[in-house]
């Protein structure tokens, strides 16, 4: 099945669509908008559900370059996916029969998902034979080093070449040793959720223990316990930074995948940005997703936010707040909270952020570029940015090959006219409806304003 044009398995690298004018609104949002499945949740459960000892059903995942280069990484090892028609509004269902056993003599190509290079990574030892991973070009410089020492610790032979990165051959025996190792995973907490997946499933277990001096992102290792739990597998905490993975079976579960509550943050946004409200439906009353946060975040910074109903609206306040935030729980929503913060009444400070210099782009260094070549004043920071509000004039925003900054410049563009996202096909790697739900949205919200201003005539 396609989605607007787009094929869930393809092998090609992601596809670019050029420039894109970002649409202004021309009044206040009023729109409901529906999101697909999370990324994080579609990529673990692929993992787990190629892992256990019966088949798995993955209601309403994400269909996007990124669970495309997972499907496609478990089908080179031997995983069996089926696509079935569900009830999902973004594509098929995945049926996933368990690998038995894993095949060797493979290439898998990440193309730009940090979770492929970081879970499929884990995984390789399991297989018979030479696994080569790769990643888009545009990917390559993602850490991994502690990912490869961390392997290799227990009992996977890999040769990188000396050169700690991608590409890099795992030499699978069909089995991985385990034990008790130590990793620096503040370059990526996926370090962490990628051992974890695979641990219960290795001859002895793990006991892993971080030693970095932070640890970014824990609300999705928060996620990687909580789906190894609902599959029967419950991970110790004796100390934060620690888990202990008793060797276990994974069971095979039908998973109802949530919306990807991270996609949803630009949505919401958009509605402090040009005034009104947008709500996302199929809100979680609890989530593991990082984007959960986006409540008290969007609060904070001004506007008003309600769970009814199952769907979060956010409606916008008398004006955007400037705020000092830690965001290293939730780093993926940071160009986000970058666009508020350019339009806010006093200047932010986003920290403990170092680490999404390594993210697709180094979105510290892009967001504040992009944002002084419309005007703005940004600063980096060691460890995050200082937006200082300005006026901003038209121009160009480059993408820098990264989905979220495409979906910043598009925020951006809401209130500034003559915003140009160099390459809004990037948001495919998430998200390949973006800019048609986008569209939608303030379609929805014009029709809406005209039927209210002819209902008052
Ligand atoms: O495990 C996951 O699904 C993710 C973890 C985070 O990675 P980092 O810890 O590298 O930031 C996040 O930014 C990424 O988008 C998804
Ligand atoms: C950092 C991100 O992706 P990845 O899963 O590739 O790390 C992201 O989506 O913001």
């Amino acid at each position: 099945m396609t989605v607007d044009g787009y094929s869930p398995n393809s092998q090609t690298a992601p596809k670019r669509s050029g420039h894109w004018r970002a649409p202004t609104a021309t009044g206040p949002l009023n729109a409901t908008v529906t999101v697909p499945g999370s990324k994080s949740l579609t990529n673990r459960e692929l993992i787990l559900a190629a892992l256990a000892d019966s088949p798995s059903r993955l209601t309403a995942p994400l269909h996007s370059d990124d669970s495309a280069r997972m499907v496609d990484a478990l089908r080179a090892l031997g995983v069996g996916i089926e696509l079935e028609s569900g009830d999902g509004l973004y594509g098929d269902d995945f049926l996933v029969t368990p690998a038995k056993p894993f095949r060797g003599d493979t290439v898998v190509d990440s193309g730009q998902a940090g979770t492929v290079m970081r879970f499929a990574a884990a995984l390789a030892g399991f297989a018979h034979g030479d696994v080569t991973l790769t990643a888009h070009e545009s990917a390559l410089h993602r850490p991994m080093g502690a990912m490869i020492s961390a392997l290799r610790d227990v009992g996977v032979d890999i040769d990188d070449g000396a050169r700690w990165t991608l590409p890099f051959t795992v030499r699978g025996r069909g089995h991985v040793r385990g034990g008790e190792i130590t990793i620096d995973a503040s370059a990526s907490s996926q370090f962490v959720s990628g051992l974890l997946l695979a641990a219960p499933r290795f001859d002895v277990g793990l006991h892993l223990r971080h030693c970095g001096d932070r640890l970014p992102s824990i609300p999705h290792i928060d996620m990687t316990v909580e789906s190894l739990a609902h599959r029967g597998v419950h991970v110790e905490r004796p100390a934060v930074g620690e888990w202990i993975v008793p060797a276990s079976s994974i069971r095979g579960k039908d998973v109802a995948i949530e919306p990807d509550l991270s996609n949803a943050a630009p949505f919401l946004a958009a509605a402090m940005i040009a005034g009104g409200s947008v709500s996302v439906t199929g809100w979680p009353a609890h989530s593991t997703q990082p984007g959960a946060m986006l409540s008290d975040i969007l609060s904070l910074m001004g506007a008003r936010v309600v769970r009814r109903g199952g769907a979060l609206t956010v409606t916008a306040g008398s004006s955007i707040h400037g705020v000092d935030l830690d965001l290293s729980a939730a780093g993926e929503l940071t160009p986000t909270i970058f666009a508020l913060a350019a339009f806010a009444d006093a200047p932010t400070t986003l920290y403990g952020i170092g680490h999404i210099r390594g993210h697709e782009t180094d979105r510290i260094a892009a967001l504040v570029g992009e944002l002084r070549a419309l005007g703005g004043e940004a600063h980096e920071l060691e460890d995050g940015i200082r937006i200082v509000p300005q006026p901003l004039h038209e121009g160009g925003w480059r993408a820098h090959h990264d989905h979220r900054l495409a979906t910043t410049g598009a925020l951006i563009g809401l209130a500034v006219d003559g915003v140009e996202v160099d390459d809004i096909g990037t948001t495919a790697k998430t998200m390949p409806q973006f800019p048609t739900i986008w569209q939608r949205m303030l379609d929805d919200s014009d029709r809406v304003d005209s039927a209210e201003a002819m209902h008052s005539l």
